[in-house]
């Protein structure tokens, strides 16, 4: 039989203003159509898209469906959401997408499906697709509340969902470990550094998840670097910068028995925030600023790469 693997497609790459690209990430075991979308900036877009550049080309679409590809991912491959938090550059491709959406789950931490159905599922930011909130609840999405640190099987998919808070400038944001086949990927939503953010989540994660990764059973982490090495931390609003996440993966690496621990690692770097500067692109600072960073903190055995959409990564 075939190496295990996940495959990560990203439907939105980007943090910050550029609707239409927004973080959101479709993630499934290597070979199996049913996936799990980590949150929905933007959905519909990404998939048309990610269409386009042909990233959806290995999902069997059967014969007379009488949906476009894109529709059918949205409706038929996408089997739950994972929210991580409710801003709306998270949360935007869900919204606009759910009238002509299939009836899922939305998996998040109670803050998250709080925030969703007090503030957007509520009849007037948004009819109420929850299944709980202001009624009628028109129930085509479950609200799961997850608990942190127990896993959950996602039903109709061979994965599960493991889930632990993250802090994000006074917001509680989440990471979830995705499981299937004895191997794992890591998707976490926007967070800033411990020592900026004045708490420890970040090191709870690494402490939880450090023998998934001695183990090498950890193939991909996807965490956010929103700014380049210039941002000062007092400017961070609960984000990461390139040297934050290399010192935070040497946390990891500490607490998975030491550098070698990552070796083979991929990180995919998401959430960069879009720029209005005439110039080269912020991402091309960002991958400058990665490779320095990178070099050293003694982390020239994990594969960095930023995330653009369409892109379709296969990680084993
Ligand atoms: N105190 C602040 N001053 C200015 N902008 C902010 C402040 N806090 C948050 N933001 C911006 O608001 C954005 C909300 O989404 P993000 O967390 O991606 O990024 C955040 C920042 O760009």
């Amino acid at each position: 039989a075939a190496r295990p693997g996940f495959v990560v497609t990203v439907l939105g790459a980007r943090g910050g203003m550029l609707d239409g690209n927004l973080s959101a990430y479709m993630i499934r075991p290597a070979g199996d159509d049913r996936a799990v979308l980590c949150d929905a900036g933007t959905a519909m877009g990404g998939l048309v898209a990610a269409g386009r550049t042909g990233a959806l080309d290995d999902i069997a679409v059967p014969r007379g469906s009488g949906l476009t590809r894109p529709g059918y991912v949205l409706t038929h491959t996408i089997r739950a959401y994972l929210i991580s938090h409710a801003h709306l550059d998270h949360v935007a491709g869900l919204v606009v997408a759910s009238p002509d959406d299939s009836a899922k789950p939305i998996y998040a931490l109670p803050a998250t499906l709080d925030d969703l159905s007090a503030h957007l599922f509520n009849w007037r930011i948004w009819p109420n697709f929850g299944d709980r909130g202001p009624p009628p609840a028109l129930g085509k999405y479950h609200y799961r509340a997850l608990t942190p640190g127990r896993a959950e099987p996602v039903p109709d998919t061979a994965m599960t969902v493991t889930a632990w808070p993250l802090d994000h400038g006074g917001v509680e944001s989440t990471a979830f470990l995705i499981a299937a086949n004895g191997i794992s990927v890591l998707y976490m939503g926007d967070t800033g550094p411990d020592a900026v953010e004045g708490g420890h989540r970040l090191d709870d994660l690494w402490r939880a998840i450090a023998p998934e990764v001695a183990a090498h059973r950890l193939k991909a982490i996807v965490i956010e670097a929103s700014y380049d090495d210039t941002r000062p931390d007092r400017m961070l609003f609960g984000h990461m910068t390139p040297t934050w996440v290399a010192a935070t993966l040497r946390d990891l690496a500490r607490q998975a028995g030491g550098l070698e621990s990552l070796r083979g690692l991929t990180v995919l770097i998401g959430h960069v925030k879009y720029s209005l500067a005439a110039g080269p692109a912020p991402q091309e600072a960002i991958r400058r600023d990665l490779v320095r960073d990178a070099a050293r903190s003694g982390l020239g055995g994990v594969r960095f790469l930023i995330a653009e959409q369409g892109l379709r990564l296969t990680v084993d």
